[in-house]
């Protein structure tokens, strides 16, 4: 088991604002620790809470519309290094990301992929030429180039936070969804970064690069499913306009995964999608960080 960095527990301050996260939207500011007191729940696990503690967790959804990618940002803000990640970095957004890190003041430190992409090229390379020490991260199943491979288990460090990883193959071989830390310094709810294995209201697609329905139905359902309820999904793309959604949710209303496995299978069989359009450019990019044409430079 990889522990990529050290966790200190520390003090926690609360501040008297609600927050509905059920009906949040993109770009919105994730807390760091709300309370469980005077909390609302409904079944789908969606959460109110009338007190928080101020946030740790600096948090940004951020959106690539060509392919309509997810790029996510978190970083511990009270930190004295601002220490911070991203999460599926896109080519094409790649400076306004890091244009959004340095106005914050955060060090980023790990450019992570939840998976090969097929739909677009990722922006890790490129963040590598650009950020001096930053680490590549993706899953050792993955088969691809990194700086840090991670297997399921392995904790990811930022600060005094952490992301644990979870295997989710189905829809890539090497698929991992990234969850935040469980304990009482860490983010609650729990938020799990869930690249292709599900979407919101669906999941990744398991017809090329080895996908497999059956072992997508187990691993979403072993893995993801298994979290609290009130815990945030973010997907690694949407196509609806949607940003987030609850495991309980995705329980009760996923059209797809609701379904016995059987059903499931015979319903991923029959999507008869379009082959992503980049797909035999990204997929060699990509299992290089992006770097087809740097051969010469690092990975
Ligand atoms: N039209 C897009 C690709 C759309 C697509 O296939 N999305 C993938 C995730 S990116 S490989 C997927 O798994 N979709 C599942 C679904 O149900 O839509 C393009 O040409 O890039």
């Amino acid at each position: 088991m990889l522990n990529l960095g050290f966790i200190r527990l520390s003090a926690c301050r609360f501040s008297p604002f609600i927050i509905n996260h059920s009906s949040s939207s993109s770009g919105f500011y994730s807390s760091q620790k709300q309370t469980i007191s005077f909390a609302l729940r409904s079944q789908m696990g969606s959460f109110t809470t009338l007190s928080q503690s101020s946030s740790r967790l600096l948090f940004r959804q951020l959106f690539e519309k060509e392919s309509s990618t997810y790029t996510y940002l978190l970083a511990d803000s009270f930190h004295p290094d601002k220490p911070a990640l991203l999460i599926d970095p896109v080519d094409k957004t790649v400076d306004r990301d890091l244009s959004l890190i340095r106005k914050l003041g955060l060090k980023v430190i790990y450019a992570m992929n939840t998976h090969v992409h097929a739909d677009h090229i990722t922006g890790t390379g490129l963040i590598k030429d650009k950020v001096p020490g930053i680490k590549s991260v993706i899953s050792k199943a993955s088969g691809a180039k990194a700086d840090v491979f991670v297997e399921p288990g392995d904790k990811i460090t930022f600060g005094d936070l952490f992301l644990e990883v979870r295997a989710t193959p189905g829809h890539t071989a090497g698929c991992v969804t990234y969850v935040t830390g469980d304990g009482p310094d860490q983010p609650q709810p729990r938020m799990a970064f869930t690249g292709d294995a599900l979407l919101i209201r669906g999941c990744g697609r398991t017809d090329f690069q080895n996908g497999n329905s059956g072992q997508l139905y187990k691993s979403v359902h072993s893995q993801i499913f298994t979290l609290p309820k009130e815990t945030f999904l973010y997907p690694g793309h949407d196509y609806k306009g949607f940003t987030v959604t609850t495991v309980g949710e995705e329980v009760l209303y996923n059209p797809r995964l609701t379904k016995d496995e059987e059903t499931f299978i015979s319903i991923m069989q029959n999507l008869s999608l379009a082959y992503p359009k980049m797909i035999d450019v990204a997929v060699p990019a990509n299992v290089v960080c992006g770097l087809q044409d740097l051969e010469s430079k690092p990975n």
